[in-house]
């Protein structure tokens, strides 16, 4: 059945949440248990619906190593120093299917265990195919084992263009997952599309501050940065991720939270980006891969490979967690 366009305007009391969003979700095909009001889908956990759990069969290799990389681009900072420690998984799939599968289950538990610690769930997205692979998440059963009311969404880098341009990552974002599920409209966090890349950067960062105070965000202990629960992120084939290009200053920025790039290599040119220091700071961050155009950043980021330059994913890290999600042609060099 065919649902109407979800009307969404966002507006927040602050100067630095001060997003708003003209709704760019177009009608979406929702399966037959979803032909209801949002308000009724968030009953839908209620007797009367059963849902379906049958076993998932993963293809899965676990392997997890303490990582005792070095963090080159912040190596005096303390966020490094923390990020050493963290714990490396990583999960190899047959295909992106399988990792489809495996993403939305993971989420859906870190969504579970965030929100029974918290009372809340932030997660962060990235765009390019990341968003694709997150298509599970609004699929049964774990459409309803999240407890979306809960979520709070932002985004790890965005290109400064209109929402309903073609390039935005909330346009990709909100056609692929946000409009197929009840996330109240005022926890998803857009960038202000009216300002210039410098303004969206700054805002973007006030808007995080002001969550923090309010505790919607935790704040790293360790760090100081902010600390968000999970980052779901992807890695371009020369090994950017977020909008940290090899070999770019931006990837050894220290203060800042967000900041903006006006040369990306990859278009479109203008863009903001969180910084590595919060991007590290993240309790859990998933590296999501597909494709085999992928699988030399692969080799250098998880493998022996001895190569003398750094790509920006061999800094990443993450407070308690980092994993790895590949297929079987991201994995081909490993
Ligand atoms: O705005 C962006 O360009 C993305 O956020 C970017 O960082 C993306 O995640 C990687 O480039 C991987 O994209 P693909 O998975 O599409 O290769």
């Amino acid at each position: 059945m065919t649902v109407g366009a979800r009307s969404a305007i966002f507006s927040a009391s602050k100067p630095g949440c001060a997003v708003r969003m003209a709704s760019i979700c177009s009608p979406t095909r929702l399966s037959l248990s979803l032909r209801t009001t949002l308000s009724s889908l968030r009953t839908s956990r209620a007797p009367g619906i059963s849902l379906r759990s049958s076993p998932i069969s993963l293809s899965l290799s676990i392997k997890p190593v303490r990582s005792n990389f070095k963090n080159p681009v912040s190596a005096s900072s303390a966020s490094a120093d923390m990020a050493g420690q963290c714990q490396k998984k990583v999960e190899k799939f047959q295909t992106e299917e399988e990792v489809a599968v495996r993403l939305a289950k993971y989420t859906a538990d870190l969504s579970a265990k965030f929100e029974k610690e918290r009372g809340a769930f932030t997660v962060v997205l990235s765009g390019g195919s990341l968003i694709y692979t997150l298509r599970k998440l609004a699929e049964e059963p774990y459409m309803y084992m999240v407890e979306w009311e809960k979520w709070h969404v932002f985004w790890v880098d965005e290109r400064v263009v209109k929402r309903d341009h073609a390039d935005s990552n909330y346009k990709l974002a909100l056609e692929g997952l946000l409009c197929k599920v009840p996330i109240p409209p005022g926890q998803v966090y857009a960038i202000n599309d009216t300002l210039s890349a410098e303004g969206a950067a700054e805002d973007y960062e006030t808007c995080l501050k002001h969550l923090v105070e309010r505790n919607v965000i935790a704040t790293s202990k360790a760090t100081g940065f902010p600390k968000f629960d999970l980052m779901l992120l992807g890695m371009g084939p020369d090994g950017h991720l977020a909008s940290l290009f090899p070999g770019h200053p931006l990837c050894n920025e220290k203060t800042k939270w967000v900041t903006h790039i006006t040369d990306s290599p990859k278009p479109p040119p203008e863009r903001i980006t969180y910084t590595f220091p919060v991007i590290n700071s993240a309790a859990y961050n998933a590296m999501v891969v597909t494709g085999d155009d992928k699988a030399d950043a692969v080799q250098r980021a998880l493998g022996n490979s001895q190569h003398p330059d750094t790509l920006p994913v061999q800094s990443l890290a993450a407070e308690d967690e980092l994993t790895w999600f590949l297929d079987q042609g991201a994995a081909s060099k490993l």
